[in-house]
């Protein structure tokens, strides 16, 4: 099936190119990709020269050679996007959207057929092949249409399939994600910069220190508040630190920071809907 499969993206950010760069040369050949976007001929280029994709700036012709197509768009944009072209889809073509909070039925609708929609919600560490992957899928998508979805995200990391209403929940925690950890290593590097410590000796320090308790909860398969409990002696530095982080309410405001990325997810995909309704 992959050899002679067409996949379009429509839309080339940064998801986009996470998952080329991640399913180039593996499961899919370059070429076998066709890539386009609304209108930045410049992104289109690039895309082309650093993967060796197909780009096309026509929409339609596009959509109409793909086996598979790739919704990569923002949700705000997907009304815009789809509504002109929707003529160019076939109920013979798979739909594979990224879009946070936007419903597999609002993209039925939008197109206007009984379309196969798996929807997906991946992050960033595609490109490396490391993206954590929830797949759900639409009323009109059957197993053979998930086990393909399922194929093209294992080539770019682990793949679980949840129900459609729990997808608020995994793009809240694993879609947005990969940004927290981000987030945490610039607080770190910023202290490092505050405490003196040179800036390329503190980035090797913080990035091994990441890498090595992501390492040590998967190998050891302990629950994070005991690895925690072994770094931290009584009276000592690990304890003091921790101290500081409580009375931030570090945790609390993780939980509303998740709680509130999941809350997101849901008001795109009602915003869209008020729209199209
Ligand atoms: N970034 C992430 O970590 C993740 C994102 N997602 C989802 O992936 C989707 C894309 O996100 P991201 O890559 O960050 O977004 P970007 O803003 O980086 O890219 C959006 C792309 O959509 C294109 N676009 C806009 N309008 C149209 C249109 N009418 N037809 C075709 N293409 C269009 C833009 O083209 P142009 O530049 O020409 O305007 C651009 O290439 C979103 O729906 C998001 O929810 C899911 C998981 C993780
Ligand atoms: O920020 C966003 O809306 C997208 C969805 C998950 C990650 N990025």
């Amino acid at each position: 099936m992959s050899k002679e499969t067409t996949i379009t993206f429509l839309g080339a950010g940064s998801m986009a190119e996470a998952l080329i760069s991640g399913v180039a040369k593996t499961l899919y050949e370059p070429n076998q990709m066709i890539v386009t976007n609304r209108s930045n001929v410049e992104r289109l280029h690039y895309l082309q020269q650093t993967y060796g994709v197909r780009t096309e700036t026509n929409k339609e012709k596009a959509v109409k050679e793909a086996d598979i197509v790739i919704l990569a768009m923002k949700p705000k944009d997907v009304a815009e996007s789809l509504t002109p072209i929707a003529h160019a889809f076939s109920e013979q073509q798979l739909i594979i959207s990224l879009l946070a909070g936007v419903t597999t039925d609002t993209i039925t609708s939008l197109i206007g057929k009984q379309l196969a929609v798996v929807r997906a919600m991946p992050n960033t560490s595609a490109a490396i092949r490391k993206s954590a992957t929830a797949l759900s899928s639409g009323r009109y998508a059957t197993e053979t249409h998930l086990a393909v979805a399922k194929t093209l995200f294992e080539t770019v990391g682990i793949v679980t399939v949840v129900e459609e209403q729990h997808l608020h929940a995994v793009t809240g925690l694993s879609g947005s994600g990969p940004a927290y950890v981000y987030y945490l290593v610039e607080a770190m590097e910023k202290a490092a910069d505050e405490i003196g410590l040179e800036r390329a000796v503190a980035k090797e320090l913080i990035l091994q220190t990441i890498i090595g308790a992501a390492h040590m909860l998967k190998a050891t398969n302990k629950h994070p508040s005991v690895l925690r409990k072994e770094v931290t002696s009584p009276s000592g530095t690990t304890e003091a630190g921790i101290s500081v982080l409580e009375r931030y309410r570090y945790q609390e405001a993780m939980v509303a920071c998740i709680k509130r990325a999941t809350e997101r997810s849901k008001e795109l995909g009602q915003a869209l809907l008020s729209s199209v309704q």
